[in-house]
């Protein structure tokens, strides 16, 4: 199957010459629910802001549907098809639900309805909600708020970072079941995430950055259950090896 998203080799950073990304290489397919876990500054957030055109590789390729997007601005992805739900998500606080969700498809010219059901059809909380103003929500609610509002640009590739950040750990769950039902309605999807095991539970493959480089790919379970991966990242003893060391 030919690949949705493509990163060879990128090398990329905030400041000049200091790469942050040590030549990492990244693939997903469409459809596919990758996970990127790590450790704390591995670089997972930074590889997500440079697939989305937030920064610029200083080296390397990145293809989404078969076209260089190198150098190409996030307003410019958008309109390929590419959506992004950055850590901190900011919602609109004295908007509504519903006005958030319309703001999300300014780059959409039809009708916005269809989407939108679809959207309170995945997110029934929202639409209960759906003229409460949206500094209201909680942070679980808020989150499902981001997603619907990037849901609204219909992107065939949804970039997550951390969506379970400062959540209670109930509300973990309740994303993550979301997460799920957002892949399953066809849209590929690259979790980046602090909360590795469940992560790599829910994903076709995953892969383990450290120090900027795509250490260890592989399976989401095989990952889980490589010692090596275990014993770095998971904070556990785990058996059996089957994920591929990218070294
Ligand atoms: N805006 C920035 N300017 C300069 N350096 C940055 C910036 N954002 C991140 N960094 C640095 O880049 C490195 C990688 O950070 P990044 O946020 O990509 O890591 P991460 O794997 O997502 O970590 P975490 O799990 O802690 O969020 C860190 O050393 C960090 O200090």
């Amino acid at each position: 199957m030919t690949d949705l998203l493509v990163v060879e080799d990128v090398y990329a950073g905030y400041v000049q010459d200091l790469n942050i990304l040590q030549g990492i290489n990244f693939r997903i397919a469409p459809g596919e629910l990758v996970a990127v876990i790590g450790p704390n500054g591995a670089g997972k957030s930074t590889l997500a802001k440079t697939i989305f055109g937030l920064l610029n590789p200083n080296q390397g390729k990145i293809r989404f549907k078969g076209r260089e997007i190198n150098g190409l601005k996030s307003n410019q992805i958008v309109t390929l098809g590419m959506g992004y739900v950055p850590q901190i998500t900011n919602v609109f606080g004295t908007l509504t639900i519903e006005e958030n969700l319309e703001m999300g498809a300014f780059i959409r010219t039809g009708s916005l309805a269809t989407l939108k059901d679809k959207i309170f059809t995945m997110f029934p909380r929202l639409k209960e909600r759906r003229h409460q103003k949206a500094g209201t929500l909680s942070g679980g609610e808020r989150q499902m708020l981001a997603m619907g509002r990037v849901l609204m640009l219909d992107p065939e590739l949804l970039i997550l970072d951390e969506p379970s950040a400062a959540l209670s750990p109930i509300l973990v769950s309740s994303v993550f079941e979301q997460i799920k039902a957002i892949n399953q309605t066809g849209i590929a999807i690259i979790l980046v995430e602090q909360n590795a095991k469940k992560a790599l539970m829910m994903a076709d493959r995953g892969y383990v950055l450290e120090s900027g480089r795509d250490r260890f790919s592989g399976p989401g379970q095989d990952l889980l259950n490589d010692p090596k991966v275990g014993e770095l990242y998971l904070g556990a003893a785990y058996q059996s090896t089957s994920s591929t060391e990218n070294t």
